[in-house]
């Protein structure tokens, strides 16, 4: 495959349904931190040239490890409030030549030891959606909190995707039946669950995609990169994940990681 792709971590968040000591990305997990498991996956994803593991700017628990066995890494602490600023925030760091807006045919590319990426159409300058550019970088953004991601299920997404016109997400069919609540623990009705789905992280989208619709939309509704995408009128493409892929969110997540994890190494 020609076209590079790299892999960005949002690992910024604070984990408060975790209520841990610490953040939850740090918290120990089959004897490293979940974080690690992370990481490891993603470099044995031989599709991946670099990993970008995006931390809050006032992070005190990464240097307490020892990261030198990543070669492909590269931190950057410019996490923000949300997730969806995060993630935009380590796009314009990795890509600081990275141009939004409307091209200035007056003005050149400037010069980039990385890629030079200008985003083609704006879509607040243009309405419509934004078209990708062929040959720009695919990015797979995938939340720290999901160490146990196999590496082979993101060669796969690679695979499928890799010629799609939008990109997409790692998703699953929903499989139980859905309640909508009223008054608190009430059920108001069920909600038929035909065409819904769950989403997961890798996440994969050009990067003058992603990042035109993050720079255009960041707000609390932008729970994960499809949707800002969405908002701008695409309709990204349902990889099918797995249960094993899961976010660790509650204490229960963690010993369900670990089980996972020590299934795995068997
Ligand atoms: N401002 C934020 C918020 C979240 N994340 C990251 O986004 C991923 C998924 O988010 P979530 O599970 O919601 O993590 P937290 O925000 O840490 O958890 P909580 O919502 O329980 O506080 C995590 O890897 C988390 O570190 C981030 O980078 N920056
Ligand atoms: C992106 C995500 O993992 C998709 O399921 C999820 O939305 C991120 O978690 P959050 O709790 O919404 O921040």
């Amino acid at each position: 495959m020609s076209d590079t792709c790299v892999a960005l971590l949002p690992a910024a968040g604070s984990g408060s349904r975790m209520a841990a000591q610490q953040p939850k990305q740090y918290l120990p997990l089959a004897g490293r931190p979940l974080i690690w498991h992370t990481l490891q996956a993603l470099h044995a994803v031989p599709e991946l040239s670099r990993i970008a593991v995006v931390l809050a700017p006032d992070d005190r628990e990464w240097d307490h490890y020892d990261w030198s066995g990543f070669h492909r890494l590269t931190v950057l602490r410019v996490g923000g409030e949300t997730r969806a600023a995060t993630v935009r925030n380590g796009l314009r760091a990795l890509w600081p030549d990275y141009l939004p807006g409307e091209p200035d045919a007056a003005v050149p590319p400037r010069p980039s030891e990385r890629i030079a990426v200008r985003l083609a159409v704006q879509c607040d300058a243009t309405p419509g959606p934004l078209r990708p550019t062929a040959g720009a970088p695919w990015v797979l953004v995938h939340d720290a909190a999901r160490p146990c991601l196999d590496p082979a299920l993101v060669s796969a997404m690679i695979a499928t995707l890799r010629h799609d016109a939008v990109g997409g997400i790692l998703a699953l069919p929903v499989a139980d039946t859905l309640k909508a609540a009223a008054h608190g623990t009430r059920i108001a009705h069920t909600h038929p669950r035909d065409g819904l789905w769950q989403a997961q992280t890798p996440q994969m989208f050009r990067l003058d995609v992603l990042a035109g619709a993050l720079e255009a939309t960041l707000g609390p509704e932008i729970t994960d990169e499809a949707s800002a995408l969405e908002r701008l009128g695409l309709s990204p493409a349902l990889v099918h994940g797995s249960p094993w892929n899961l976010k660790v969110t509650y204490p229960q997540d963690l010993q369900l990681a670990e089980l996972i994890l020590a299934a795995r190494a068997r």
